[in-house]
């Protein structure tokens, strides 16, 4: 339709031509035939009886003729007249202005006060330049007519050429625009204005790509409108890969590329662009071939040739050979260079000694440099000497050049030229790039808020992707349904080796559970070539690969500075260091750990000792994000599992957490554990009322926090309590104990009102049965049972005797005033690391609340929705009950904090 509508103006607007032009001939022709030729003259457009000064030949051949006023008349001055330069004139005899009497046409070239020349194509030989007069008039101009019908025609059929878009925008078929049209209509905006602030830049232009921002994209673009307008463009980058990766993107967008470097050191789909294949397919190949072919001859006739004459004449047929075809070589190498419009190499391979030197000096207009915060600055000044203008394109938020002298190093060497640029200049040079294509948003805020002033934003394509969603094969488990799952290895005492070697640290105990999550995303579904497994140290990257290469051949574990500038749908990052000092080494650098972090698109485990890590800010803030925004475990939720390191016959759980994990716990949190706790209690005492039910069997789906809340609330509660079953199908049975002859209620101490569970403990009407036996006879029972057959977890592996040793060491409980033997049946405090009897050996009984309730924390995964012991929501209890539940907790809660605070005085009334 855009045609249709040039043709009807053109074709309107000729008709409209045509009409005007006979008008104009008509009016002419009017003049002439009715308006005395003095009248004419009288008007400006007609000079009478004037002879011919002279004549001449001018440009093109064509006839100078110079009009003058009659001599003899003694006025040499012409009358005041219109005629000028270009205007089409008619020089006629004095038979008057009739076409009968045109001796010919011409144009004006020259107008003075004395004469007009004209310029005719095809003077007459008739032209009597002493004695005819000659009488001039003004003709229309028909040139201009022409001109404009002739641009008409060609606008009518115009397809393509300088003019299409201006054609488009004066005939209303695109808008007008003040900016440049981007030839990839999806870049974002924070990318559309790099580019325009790259273009519009007359020496530098910083591009600061985050993570996943598109850099290469956006850069990709730059040099694409370089290219159309009609600039030359070198563009490097540190490693091979980058830009092979540039090349790529570049040919698929038609420019003309040529990879200088190695043909051996390129990808293959890559080596069709380079040096060598394009020369091999230039005009100066055969030519090239053909001497070579002829050199080889020579030297072979050389070998064999006795005399020495000939010998000494194809010496020198072969010296003039190789002259020809360096000066041919060099010929074709430079008609190639100068017909690429980007030139592409690593920075070093931008020196001057290789096929850059046959090209001049300022051959280039821009440089580009991606990777730029990468790279040493002065391996950048190679290809930057070159041009007038340079891009940089990079993130001096990820790691810098490799050093190996830390003296050179903290002496400035590592400092990037990004980095330094964006030091002095800041803004005036930069532009950031702000939207990320790779990572969930949850991984992403962490990077963004601690590396990039909060300023990215997760594109709709990829802010909630999770691995369970839209990869193929991926079962929704607990592991593949969050973003960022935090494994604990606090206090579980996985420590990192003391190696000799001081640089290089590894930890055994991460790599079991690395193993297990592994495991778990695998049997999950994800694929093995999907996962990273990333390590900041080489002996754990080591480690690593000695336990897993094997059965997941496909699984990348790599180094974290191995892995910069690549991404994987799950990365698992084992950060090492867990000592008592804690010393945190390595990790110190942040920039090793937003790259290691930000490799991940769908999902990101982190197996680390909080207690370690959060000695050091940066890490620390990784680990608070981690807790507040995922899925928290305890490294102890594996390492039960593992068969052999199994150390509670009940599956109860640890038996020893020296350390719990940061406590830094919230009101909120504190009561989503006591809510749980109460849930469980409740549950089973609902099932203490009910005399019919023989027992209470929770499902194996309950997690190991709750597993061992329903422990606790049984034993409390002097109930039988028993794991079934095996692996994942363990589940826990609850019963009354077997009716025994009835015995007096035996309260072992009073209990500490800090506890807060006394309450439920002296609960108005305690069902029948509850509290009924004797510690000594629970005792028995459970010893038969090996409930508390409790060994130290941490120390387990290492010194069973180191077990033994504290229990041995203390023969009574623990708790004030409390002279209970726990020789024969005791319980280890996972907090105080203390035996207490039954009585006292909650954790909130005897003063290790506030620790539990932190450890407890750690344990409850993201949702925090009210599990009812089932590990399932259960949507049957009743919402009265449990806003009834909630305020009760809550004036606990205050209670606690009432008492807490008049703690000291109470222990002196106690
Ligand atoms: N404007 C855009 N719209 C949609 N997807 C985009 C856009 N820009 C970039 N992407 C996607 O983001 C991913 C990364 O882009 P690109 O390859 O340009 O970046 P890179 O330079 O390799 O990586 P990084 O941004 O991490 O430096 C690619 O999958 C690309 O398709
Ligand atoms: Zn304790
Ligand atoms: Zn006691």
């Amino acid at each position: 339709q855009c045609e249709m509508e040039v043709e009807s103006f053109v074709s309107k607007t000729l008709d409209l031509l045509q009409e005007e032009r006979e008008a104009e001939i008509e009016e002419t022709r009017l003049w002439q035939e009715n308006i005395s030729l003095k009248d004419l003259q009288s008007k400006g457009v007609c000079l009478l009886k004037l002879q011919i000064g002279s004549q001449s030949t001018g440009l093109y051949g064509r006839s100078l003729i110079v009009l003058e006023p009659r001599r003899h008349m003694g006025v040499s001055i012409l009358p005041s007249n219109n005629f000028g330069p270009g205007d089409i004139v008619g020089v006629y005899d004095l038979d008057g202005c009739k076409p009968s009497s045109q001796v010919c046409t011409g144009v004006v070239t020259r107008a003075s006060q004395s004469a007009i020349t004209v310029a005719c194509e095809d003077p007459p030989d008739r032209l009597n330049l002493d004695t005819e007069l000659y009488n001039l008039l003004k003709l229309a101009n028909d040139v201009t007519y022409k001109r404009m019908k002739k641009a008409l025609t060609t606008l009518n059929g115009y397809s393509s050429g300088p003019a299409s878009d201006l054609i488009s925008v004066l005939f209303g078929y695109s808008e007008p625009s003040c900016e440049l049209s981007f030839l990839n209509t999806g870049l974002d905006s924070s990318q559309r204005e790099a580019v325009s602030f790259a273009l519009s830049q007359r020496e530098v232009a910083v591009i600061h790509g985050p993570p996943g921002t598109g850099k290469t994209t956006t850069v990709v673009e730059i040099i694409l409108q370089a290219v159309k307008q009609g600039l030359k463009v070198l563009c490097c980058a540190g490693s091979n890969v980058a830009v092979d990766n540039l090349v790529e993107r570049l040919a698929k967008a038609k420019a003309r590329v040529l990879r200088l470097g190695h043909p051996a050191r390129l990808l293959e789909s890559i080596q069709k662009h380079s040096l060598d294949a394009v020369l091999a397919h230039s005009d100066n190949a055969s030519i090239i071939a053909d001497i070579r072919r002829d050199m080889d001859k020579a030297f072979m006739g050389m070998k064999k040739q006795r005399d020495k004459g000939e010998k000494i004449h194809l010496k020198r047929e072969v010296s003039e050979l190789r002259k020809e075809l360096r000066t041919r070589e060099a010929a074709a190498i430079t008609e190639v260079l100068k017909r690429a419009d980007v030139v592409l190499a690593t920075n070093t391979g931008a020196n001057d000694t290789g096929p850059l030197k046959s090209l001049p000096a300022d051959h280039f207009d821009w440089v580009v440099i991606d990777e730029c915060a990468q790279a040493l600055e002065s391996s950048c000044w190679i290809p930057l000497l070159r041009a007038r203008k340079c891009i940089l394109a990079g993130d001096y938020k990820q790691l810098p050049p490799t050093i190996k002298s830390q003296t050179a190093a903290s002496k400035g060497l590592s400092v990037s030229l990004m980095e330094r640029l964006v030091q002095n200049r800041g803004d005036s040079v930069v532009r950031m790039l702000t939207v990320q294509y790779r990572m969930n948003r949850d991984i992403m805020t962490w990077a963004s808020d601690h590396m990039y002033q909060g300023k990215l934003t997760a594109h709709g394509s990829v802010e909630k992707h999770l691995l369970s969603r839209d990869l193929p094969g991926v079962a929704s488990v607990e592991e593949t349904c969050t973003p960022l799952l935090l494994i604990d290895t606090a206090g579980c005492g996985l420590n990192e080796t003391e190696a000799t070697d001081e640089q290089s640290k590894g930890n055994p105990g991460e790599v079991d559970i690395v193993e297990l999550h592994i495991k778990a995303l695998t049997e999950a579904g994800v694929k093995s070539k999907d996962i990273a497994v990333i390590a900041p140290y080489n002996l754990q990257v080591d480690l690593l690969r000695q336990r897993l290469s094997t059965r997941h051949p496909d699984l990348e574990i790599k180094s974290v500075d191995g892995f910069q500038g690549r991404e994987k749908e799950a990365v698992v990052l084992t950060l090492v260091r867990s000592n008592r000092k804690g010393e945190v080494g390595f990790l110190a650098e942040d920039r090793r750990i937003n790259v290691a972090v930000t490799r991940a698109r769908r999902h990101l485990a982190v197996v680390c000792d909080t207690k370690t890590v959060t000695t050091h800010a940066f890490l620390k803030t990784l680990v608070d994000h981690m807790t507040q925004h995922g899925d928290v475990r305890t490294a102890f939720e594996y390492l039960q599992v593992e068969p052999n390191m199994h150390v509670c016959s009940c599956g109860s759980g640890p038996s020893t957490h020296s350390r719990p994990g940061p406590s830094t716990a919230t009101e909120d949190e504190q009561r989503r554990t006591l809510v749980q706790y109460q849930e469980i209690k409740d549950q089973v005492e609902r099932f203490l009322q009910d005399q019919d039910q023989a027992e209470l069997r929770f499902p194996s789906t309950l997690n190991s926090h709750d597993r061992l809340l329903v422990h606790q609330v049984a034993e409390e509660l002097g109930l039988n309590h028993e794991s079934q079953g095996e692996g994942k199908d363990r589940f826990i049975v609850v019963s009354r104990p077997p009716a025994e002859p009835h015995q007096a209620r035996e309260d072992p101490q009073p209990l500490q009102p800090a506890a807060g569970l006394e309450e439920e403990r002296n609960s108005p009407d305690p069902p029948g049965g509850l509290f009924s036996q004797s510690a000594t006879q629970m005792a028995k029972q459970a010893k038969a049972k090996g409930y508390f057959n409790f060994s130290l977890l941490g120390k387990t592996k290492k010194t069973k005797a180191g077990a033994s040793a504290v229990v041995k060491a203390e023969r009574v409980c623990s708790f004030v005033k409390c002279k209970t033997s726990v020789v024969h049946l005791g319980q280890l405090c996972s907090f105080c690391n203390r035996q207490y009897c039954l009585g006292h050996h909650i954790p909130e009984v005897h003063g290790c609340g506030d620790l539990a309730k932190a450890n407890a924390r750690m344990r409850i995964s993201k949702e925090g929705v009210l599990y009812a012991g089932s590990g399932l929501k259960d949507k049957s209890v009743d919402p009265n009950r449990k806003a009834y539940l909630h305020r009760k907790l809550d004036s606990r809660l205050k209670d606690m904090e009432k008492q807490r605070k008049t703690k000291p005085k109470e222990k002196e009334t106690n």
